[in-house]
This record gives C-alpha cells, structure tokens and sequence, in this order.
C-alpha cells in the first residue's frame, strides 16, 4: 500500500514544492489545476506556435506519492515548518489501493474502429474477429495512435478510397506523427509512401511502427518530401495548415487528392480562403467538432 500527500499551493510556491517534495523521497509529483473542472478552470495551452494563456494555475493541487505513509507524514511536517510554506495547506495524506499500473495503462487503450473491417489495436490485444485490415500500433510518443478524430477520419476517407477501387497511387503523409497514416496508406494499396514530420521523435516512431507493421516507407524531414504525389495527407492544425498551402498544394499532382486535418468547424472558411489560390477544399466529413477538408486537383 503507498500513501499520498495531497497540498493546495499558489502558482508560485509549485516549482518550490515539487523540489523539496522530490528531496524528501516522494516517488512521483503531479501538479494539476486545483480549479479543474470549476468554472475557474484555466487552460494551459494554446495553439502552436501561439503563446500560452497563463504560465501556470491560480491554485494548484499538489499530489506527493510516498512508500509509506511515515515517509508521507515526515514530508508534511517538514513542509509545514518551511518558510516557503506560507499560503501553502495539507489537505490530505490517504492511503492509495495497490494497482496493476501496467495493466490499468493497457485497459485504457483499446482496438479503435476506423470501419467495421479496419481496425488499429495495441499489441496486447487480439484483433477483432470481423478486422480485415489491421495496424498494430501502441501509444508512444508520438501523435496518433487512432484515438483523436482527426486522424480516424483520415483513416475513414484513406479505407474508402482503397476499397473503392479508385488508387491511393503515391502518397504523402505531412506531419507524421506515429506514422499511421502511412501504415493505413500502405494497408489500403498506395505503392510509394514518404512520410515526414519536423519532430525527430515522430521520425523515429514512425519507421520503428512501419517495421511493426511490415510496411515499407521512406521516412525523414520535411525536405524528404520530394516531387508531386497521388495523394497528400496532412493532419496538423489549422494554423500551420495555413502557412503549408503552399508547399502542400505544390505536392499534389494533377488529378490528385490533397486531403487535410486538424480543422475545427468554425475553421473551415478561413481554410477555404487560405487555400483558393490553389484548389476549392470542400468538408468532407466531421467528428466531434473536428472536420476533414479535401480537394481534388
Ligand atoms: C496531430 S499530429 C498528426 C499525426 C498523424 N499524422 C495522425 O494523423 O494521427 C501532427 C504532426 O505534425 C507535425 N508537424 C507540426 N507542424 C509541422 C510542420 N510545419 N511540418 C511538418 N510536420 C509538422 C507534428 O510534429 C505532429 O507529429
């Protein structure tokens, strides 16, 4: 059985917190919004490439993990005397139940549905019995692992065109992420596939997952990127969707489809806009407030 110390802090006392607590043996430190959940609630994060609405939580929730709970009662003693502790309160020390971590991150991903014939699953997990096609594919670093609508509706429209009869011919995937879209591409009959990204990491990923799969892609850079294609996929955010059309619309080759994510629906004029020098984007299907753009060259 391990314990947790859970304390209310202001914003700037966390880092302070955090430090002394890992000095004082706790196992693991999360900090999360005090707030959440509340109408007070503050997100963190903004857009690439935009800057963050807040640096940090008005009030934060501390939550310290100990081996034992004297280890989690010393912690807090010790706190309590720090000048540093001023604001700062004890709002708990409770036991935390035993858990199979393992398998408690395992049962939190399970195979996802693209259609009822084309599935992603983990590689702890059988594929369903109706599953024709199949990415195995584990959660890592790297964006996608079938869970976000943006990506499933790539995968939506890449199934439907590949059982339709109509060629996926050479494919680009800008943006890679985990590879997915390639692997789905690859699946579905495209014949050359380069897939790309600006993070090193998605890089990687990708070309471990393409192995995993028995695909074949070319992987690297942006600059990987190399002529025109059949069809270019790009599931990023609108924002930088923006700034590629450019060089996205410059990779599709004539009669090809250039198939974008990412997108809210309240995103889809000024998408429209962006890209009308080169090509009419229509939305093509929507989920959960995302949607999917495509246009035929
Ligand atoms: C939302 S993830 C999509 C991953 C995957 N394609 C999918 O559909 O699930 C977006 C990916 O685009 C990459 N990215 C963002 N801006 C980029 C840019 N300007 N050029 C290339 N890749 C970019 C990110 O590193 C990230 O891996």
């Amino acid at each position: 059985m391990m314990f947790e110390l859970i304390l209310l802090a202001p914003v700037v006392q966390v880092e302070t917190l955090s430090d002394a607590l890992d000095a004082l043996d706790a196992l693991s430190v999360s900090v999360e919004d005090a707030d959440a959940h509340t109408p007070a609630e503050q997100a963190l994060f903004g857009e690439p490439g935009m800057p963050p609405p807040k640096a940090g939580w008005e009030r934060s929730r501390i939550v310290a993990l100990f081996a034992t709970e004297a280890l989690a009662r010393d912690a807090a003693t010790l706190l309590q005397a720090q000048d540093f502790f001023a604001g700062c309160h004890v709002v708990a020390i409770q036991a935390v139940p035993e858990q199979d971590w393992v398998r408690l991150t395992q049962s939190q991903f399970t195979p996802v549905e693209i259609t009822p014939e084309f599935w992603i699953v983990p590689t702890w997990h059988e594929p369903p019995a109706q599953a024709r096609q199949v990415i195995r594919l584990d959660p890592g670093l790297a964006f996608g692992t079938g869970t976000h609508p943006t990506t499933r509706m790539c995968l939506r429209w890449i199934a439907a065109r590949g059982t339709s009869g109509q060629s996926l011919g050479r494919v680009l995937d800008y943006g890679c992420g985990s590879g997915i879209l390639a692997i789905g591409a690859a699946k579905f009959g495209a014949v050359a596939i380069d897939a790309v990204d600006i993070d090193e990491a998605a890089v990687e990923s990708t070309r471990a997952n393409a192995q995993a799969n028995h695909v074949q892609l070319q992987t690297g850079l942006p600059d990987k990127a190399v002529g025109r294609y059949q069809t270019v996929l790009a599931n990023i955010l609108a924002t930088p969707l923006r700034v590629l059309a450019p060089l996205l619309c410059a990779h599709v080759q004539p009669g090809g489809n250039l198939v974008l994510a990412g997108i809210l629906e309240r995103q889809a004029d000024e998408l429209k806009a962006a890209y009308l020098p080169y090509c009419q984007l229509q939305v093509q299907d929507e989920q959960e407030g995302w949607i999917l753009m495509t246009a035929q060259f």
